[in-house]
């Protein structure tokens, strides 16, 4: 409880009249004042230094001391609180002094002076004890109301601490909570950890990429200065290259002047060529002719040796009979001295014997016969020695005419071999004239074919539409269209009258066809209206061998060169495909089973064209069948004539109503050389353009005519669009163009390798009917025809090389 007093407020700052009860005052017992004393002193100890309550203390003091005040006054205080009143108060200070006040008495033996000194003495200590016991129930009310408002703290302190402990709970789950995320952020940290040294990681690594890149900045600066002086120096070559390029433009003009001259020079060459190959011509001849001359001199020489042989077995036969001859003639001559001996005896004998005269007649006649065979020996010997002589001059002739022969036989040869070299030089100069002029032409070429009226023309339908100009430079080569009294003239690399047999067309194409064994990738088509003579110049009139057309005449030769070539090393692979194109599907015809494909069904065949890269057209699933001879071919060339579609129409009694593709491709290697060539030929009949009304045309051949026109239309679109070098060309538009697309592609517009317009060489027929009433036809085709001869495709390359091929057949 002294120790809640001392929270209190200081007793000095309460006036003991407001705050304490006289009732109270009164209770209070005298055996409590030491502990009150306590307190008071406590409370006096407290009140030590307060300034402002000082003054009424000091005045209390004096009052109780009653020093001046008091001392005057005589009047016993009966009661000390009625004597002095009840505001006194006491300091510390003054509760000191008055306890350690000592009685001082004027005499020792002034009784009443020491009586009334102790009477003051203890009514100040009365007042005093007053004022403490004041105090103290005013500590005592104070600690009550103090109990209470403990109580009421107490009871709020529980509230709180109920609260408190709820929100301790709370603040425990907080804690958990916290905890948990402090767990979740310490994972989170020591991930962020690993991180940070991931980031750290990488950003040394940056700063090493840093630094790095600033090296290479550093050489790159190197190098833009470097840079900036080469495009310096680049600037200065651009400046240079302008001026050359000024200069260029004019080396340009003068080179257009020598283009120009070239031309003329290209005329010359053509006729060079053409006399080329008259003296061609005269030196096959020639060497037709010497090599007659070789064969006769050696039949010569080889009787003049047989005549020699037959003469040296006379001579020896004539030198052993006049061996025979000597050796008769030496037992004649010794006969004859025998019987020169036996004479001798004789006719000594004769003289003894007369009687033997007779005998000796028979002697001398014996003699005389055997002297006439002498004679006539030696005649035969001298005969035989003249023919020996003879005979040996005859040999000796006989030996140098030989020799001569022989002579001749080699100068011959050497003539031969001259003439052989100069055929394949002429051979080889050909090629190369053919090639530049080719290539000077572009590599599409145009022929124009004009078929002769036919019976079924009709009558009244040859009025002189077309004409043929016969000036020097158009010789041959110029066509003029008379329509409504119009002319429209028009020139191609070559112009066939009507008279112009199968032989004459294909002469001219024939060393295009040797392109193809050369290497080059060929492709002959035949367009025009229905009924011109596109199926006759392509295919020819079957069963009669005379009229074959290009496609067999073609293979023929390739076969027949194929064959002449096997000797300077080349061997030849040769496969074969056919398909035709009806109504926008693709018909394999080769494949064997033809039944589903007649009725037009699909055979479950895809038929699907593809082009790579490289310039190769190949269209999946369709018969590829290897060939060794032209026979082969024209058995499978039989057989695509019977599966291919045709009809008749109003125009032709047998028109084809597709396009027939023909495929040739050929491998050759030189195994002495090393060398490789492949290309293509490709041989395609196209079906004929017509017009609706004048075909005549209903119901599925009316669908025909529909799609037929439709693919030439964009064949000529697509032709339209390479002519003007666009950039996009409509190939996909149909199934021809599409097929026909690395064909046709030139270097200029196509981004995939092209076929033709880099190593193809493209020839068009372009076949006409004479007919008055086609001329509207014609002179479409003759238009669409001279379109195509402007177009321009790049230089053709060959397919030669030294590597092993990627070989595929493909169309292109
Ligand atoms: N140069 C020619 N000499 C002789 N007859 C010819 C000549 N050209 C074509 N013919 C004949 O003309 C007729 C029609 O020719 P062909 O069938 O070749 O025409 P086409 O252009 O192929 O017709 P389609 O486009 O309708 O198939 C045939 O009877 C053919 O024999």
């Amino acid at each position: 409880m002294a120790c809640k007093n001392q929270n209190k407020p200081p007793l000095n700052s309460m006036p003991i009249s407001a705050t304490l009860p006289s009732s109270r005052r009164k209770s209070i017992g005298g055996h409590e004042l030491s502990s009150h004393r306590r307190c008071s002193k406590l409370g006096a100890d407290k009140m030590v230094g307060t300034g402002n309550v000082s003054g009424r203390m000091r005045l209390a003091f004096s009052i109780v001391n009653g020093e001046q005040e008091l001392a005057p006054s005589s009047d016993p205080p009966s009661n000390a609180g009625s004597e002095y009143g009840a505001n006194i108060e006491f300091t510390r200070e003054d509760v000191e002094t008055l306890l350690n006040e000592k009685m001082r008495y004027k005499s020792k033996y002034n009784y009443k002076e020491r009586c009334e000194t102790m009477l003051d003495y203890i009514r100040r200590l009365r007042l005093c004890i007053r004022w403490f016991q004041d105090v103290e129930g005013n500590y005592l009310f104070e600690q009550e109301k103090l109990l209470t408002a403990l109580e009421f703290a107490e009871g709020r302190c529980a509230e709180s601490e109920l609260v408190l402990k709820n929100k301790e709970e709370e603040l425990n789950l907080i804690i958990v909570e916290l905890r948990k995320s402090l767990a979740s952020l310490q994972d989170k940290l020591s991930k962020e950890e690993l991180e940070k040294m991931a980031a750290i990681d990488s950003l040394s690594k940056e700063k090493e990429a840093r630094t790095e890149t600033e090296k290479s900045q550093a050489s790159i600066s190197e190098e833009l200065g470097k840079v900036q002086g080469e495009l310096q120096s680049a600037n200065q070559r651009i400046t240079s290259v302008n001026d050359m390029y000024k200069l260029l433009q004019e080396y340009n003009s003068s080179l257009q002047l020598y283009n120009t001259k070239l031309q003329t020079d290209l005329d010359m060459t053509h006729e060079n060529l053409k006399r080329a190959e008259q003296e061609k011509v005269a030196l096959v001849e020639n060497l037709g002719n010497l090599r007659g001359q070789f064969k006769s001199l050696q039949e010569q020489y080889t009787s003049c040796k047989e005549s020699a042989d037959e003469a040296l077995k006379q001579k020896d036969l004539l030198v052993s009979q006049v061996a025979s001859l000597k050796g008769e003639l030496q037992q004649v001559r010794d006969d004859r001295d025998r019987l020169t001996l036996q004479v001798q005896d004789l006719t000594a004998e004769v003289a003894s014997y007369k009687e033997q005269s007779q005998k000796s007649n028979e002697f001398e006649e014996k003699y005389l016969l055997q002297n006439n065979e002498i004679r006539t020996l030696q005649y035969k010997l001298e005969a035989a020695e003249s023919r020996l002589r003879e005979s040996d001059m005859s040999v000796f002739e006989t030996r140098t005419e030989s020799e001569a022969q022989k002579q001749l036989a080699i100068t011959l040869q050497s003539q031969l071999d001259d003439a052989e070299k100069k055929v394949v030089e002429g051979e080889q100069l050909r090629k190369k004239l053919h090639n530049t002029i080719l290539e000077l032409k572009g590599n599409i070429r145009v022929f124009c074919r004009v078929r002769p009226l036919l019976t079924d023309d009709g009558i009244g339908n040859d009025g002189k539409v077309l004409s043929y100009p016969n000036s020097l430079e158009a010789l041959g080569r110029a066509i003029d269209l008379n329509q409504n009294g119009q002319k429209y003239s028009f020139s191609f690399d070559q112009v066939f009258a009507p008279e112009a047999s199968q032989e004459d067309v294909f002469v001219e194409i024939s060393q295009l066809v040797q392109s193809a064994l050369d290497g080059y990738k060929v492709c002959i088509f035949a367009y025009g209206q229905t009924g011109s003579g596109k199926t006759y110049t392509m295919m020819g009139k079957p069963g009669q061998p005379e009229q074959k057309g290009l496609i067999p005449r073609t293979l023929e030769q390739i076969f027949q060169t194929r064959e002449a070539l096997k000797l300077q090393g080349w061997k030849y692979e040769m496969q074969v495909s056919m398909l035709e194109i009806y109504n926008e599907t693709i018909r394999d015809l080769l494949s064997t089973n033809r039944d589903s494909f007649r009725d037009g069904t699909p055979n479950g065949k895809q038929y699907a064209i593809k082009h790579d890269l490289n310039g190769n057209t190949t269209v999946s699933d369709l018969t590829v069948v290897d060939v060794r001879s032209s026979r082969e071919v024209s058995y499978l060339l039989d057989r695509a004539a019977h599966s291919r579609s045709v009809g008749k129409t109003q125009m032709n009694e047998q028109s084809s109503r597709s396009h027939f593709v023909f495929t040739l491709r050929i491998s050759g290697v030189n195994e002495s050389t090393e060398q490789q060539v492949q290309s293509v030929l490709n041989l395609i009949d196209l079906a004929g353009s017509e017009r609706l009304s004048k075909s005549g045309s209903t119901g599925d051949r009316l669908k025909e005519t529909q799609a037929i026109n439709k693919s030439l239309s964009s064949l000529s679109d697509v032709i339209f669009a390479l002519a003007k070098k666009e950039d996009f060309v409509p190939f996909r538009n149909s199934k021809l163009t599409y097929l026909l697309q690395v064909i046709m592609a030139s270097e200029v517009v196509s981004s995939a390798k092209p076929c033709l317009g880099g190593d193809s060489k493209t020839l068009m027929f372009v076949n006409i009917s004479p007919e008055a009433s086609s001329s509207g036809e014609s002179l479409c085709s003759l238009r669409f025809a001279s379109r195509v001869n402007a177009c321009e495709i790049g230089v053709p390359r060959r397919q030669a090389n030294l590597r092993s091929p990627d070989y595929r057949f493909s169309l292109g």
